[in-house]
């Protein structure tokens, strides 16, 4: 039985609200509007405004390579009809110039205001210093949903002998789990308080070397998950997947990966009327269509394993922050890398999205215009498939596709082809460009 909220249905014919937001530093474009939402649905004007955080380390190179590729796949797509209105918001290195901010308040109105926005990759340092930026932006905006499709396209290398059969799309929970930063470091007074709580307290007795412990917390919430993995089923419904699988650590984390598959599977019960598939604890959803989705479960270090032993008996994958984090670029290595992984944080409630590549900063390779840009590309083709444009979306399917098959790519790609050609960062963004329609 389908829910009916989600995935939002978009419309593009609706006009835009005229009040405009108010920042301190940014002035708005004037001649673009907001995409807003409302009624459960996305309404998309011809000139929507779009924030963009060019990012650090490679950001600058991939946003460049990307941004030309989207002007030109909307200006192909509808011949002048429609066009991006780019704003740019600051957050990272270009932030602290801009503000001496790492994260200004000025974004994150941005981003709530125009409810589609896009990013290259933040730095995060190890260990110290300033917490993830990324991890704030999707706490601060309750994107909820980090949604991380991974196929593989024609001809590109991988280290796998049949990276065609890996077709999955991760939904991560993006706010929760050992990503909510509640650390006490190892000496720390606050550590110390804890560590006394938990073993004087609460019978804590299996911190093997409590004299010199670092104690981190793993929140794990049944609304949290619940709504993640509606998310997944609801998107399963919508896109005709056969199955969601909830990938969690419960046989060791009981009551908080534990409670994620259990959580999970009242889900499927509760709001899609589920019934027990040969006893359970899988379940089988029913759509209105009549078409049938599993829902099962797999513990995190044999899913591992069965994403390159049995990569084609997987589809959608539910599961918590940091699982998802790990899964996501070991998946992508099998068809070819992070390069060319994309993704999208979303909060299906309020309609608001942030598309970003699933890499980081690659600070050794910044400002040489070399890596590959096709994790942000792909990120503004799922953005666009987000908006309803479609004709769009395609066009940068199809140039990228094309360019592969040419063989011309990015060192990445390159260093394990025979006879390719060795493409700059912007002339690969050229060359998909050329190759569209
Ligand atoms: N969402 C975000 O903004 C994210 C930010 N980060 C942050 O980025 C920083 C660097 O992290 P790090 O662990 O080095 O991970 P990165 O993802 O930045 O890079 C690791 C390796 O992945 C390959 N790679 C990454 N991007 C590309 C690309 N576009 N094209 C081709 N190959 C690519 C390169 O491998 P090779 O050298 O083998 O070719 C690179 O050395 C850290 O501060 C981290 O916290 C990390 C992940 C996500
Ligand atoms: O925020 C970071 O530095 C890391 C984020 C990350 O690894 C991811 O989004 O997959
Ligand atoms: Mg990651």
């Amino acid at each position: 039985m389908a829910r009916t909220d989600s995935p939002i249905p978009t419309d593009c014919t609706r006009k835009p609200m005229s009040t405009t937001p108010s920042f301190d530093q940014i002035t708005p474009p004037t001649d673009g509007a907001r995409i807003r939402k409302d009624d459960d649905a996305l309404h998309v004007p011809d000139r929507p405004i779009i924030p963009f955080i060019e990012g650090d380390g490679i950001g600058p190179d991939i946003w460049a390579a990307a941004q030309n590729v989207f002007d030109s796949a909307v200006h192909h797509a509808y011949d002048g009809d429609r066009e991006i209105v780019w704003m740019e918001v600051f957050a990272g290195g270009k932030a602290q110039d801009e503000y001496n901010e790492w994260l200004p308040q000025d974004t994150l109105t941005a981003i709530e205001e125009y409810l589609v926005a896009i990013k290259g990759p933040l730095t995060t340092p190890v260990g110290g210093g300033i917490r993830s930026l990324n991890v704030a932006l999707r706490q601060q905006l309750d994107l909820f949903a980090c949604v991380r499709p991974v196929r593989h396209f024609e001809g590109v290398p991988s280290p796998v002998s049949e990276p065609e059969l890996v077709d999955m799309t991760i939904f991560r929970e993006n706010s929760e789990d050992i990503y909510a930063g509640i650390e006490y470091r190892e000496g720390s007074p606050e550590n110390e308080k804890i560590k006394r709580f938990l073993i004087d307290e609460m019978g804590a007795d299996t911190i093997r070397f409590p004299d010199s412990t670092a104690i981190g917390v793993k929140p794990i919430s049944e609304e949290g998950t619940k709504r993640l993995v509606r998310s997944a089923i609801d998107y399963a419904i919508e896109r005709g997947h056969d199955s969601v699988t909830l990938v969690h650590k419960g046989n060791i984390m009981k009551f908080t990966e534990g409670a994620f598959r259990d959580w999970g599977y009242e889900v499927a019960k509760e709001d899609y009327d589920a019934e027990d598939l040969d006893g359970g604890p899988w379940q089988v959803i029913t759509t209105d269509d009549g078409r049938e989705i599993i829902v099962k479960d797999v513990i995190a270090d044999a899913m591992l394993q069965q994403i390159l032993t049995r990569p084609n008996e997987y589809d959608l994958i539910a599961t918590m922050n940091l699982n998802g984090d790990y899964i996501s670029d070991a998946l992508a290595a099998q068809v070819g890398g992070i390069g060319i992984a994309p993704g999208a944080n979303i909060n299906y409630n309020t309609g608001l999205a942030l598309f970003e590549a699933t890499h980081g900063t690659a600070p050794k390779y910044a400002g040489m215009d070399k890596v590959n840009p096709s994790s942000v590309i792909l990120s503004g083709e799922m953005m666009f498939r987000y908006m309803g444009w479609d004709k769009a979306a395609d066009l940068i399917i199809e140039g990228l596709e094309t360019t592969i098959k040419q063989k011309r790519v990015t060192y990445d790609f390159e260093r394990n082809m025979e006879n390719a050609t060795l493409l700059k960062c912007s002339e690969f963004g050229e060359a998909i460009v050329e190759n569209m329609g």
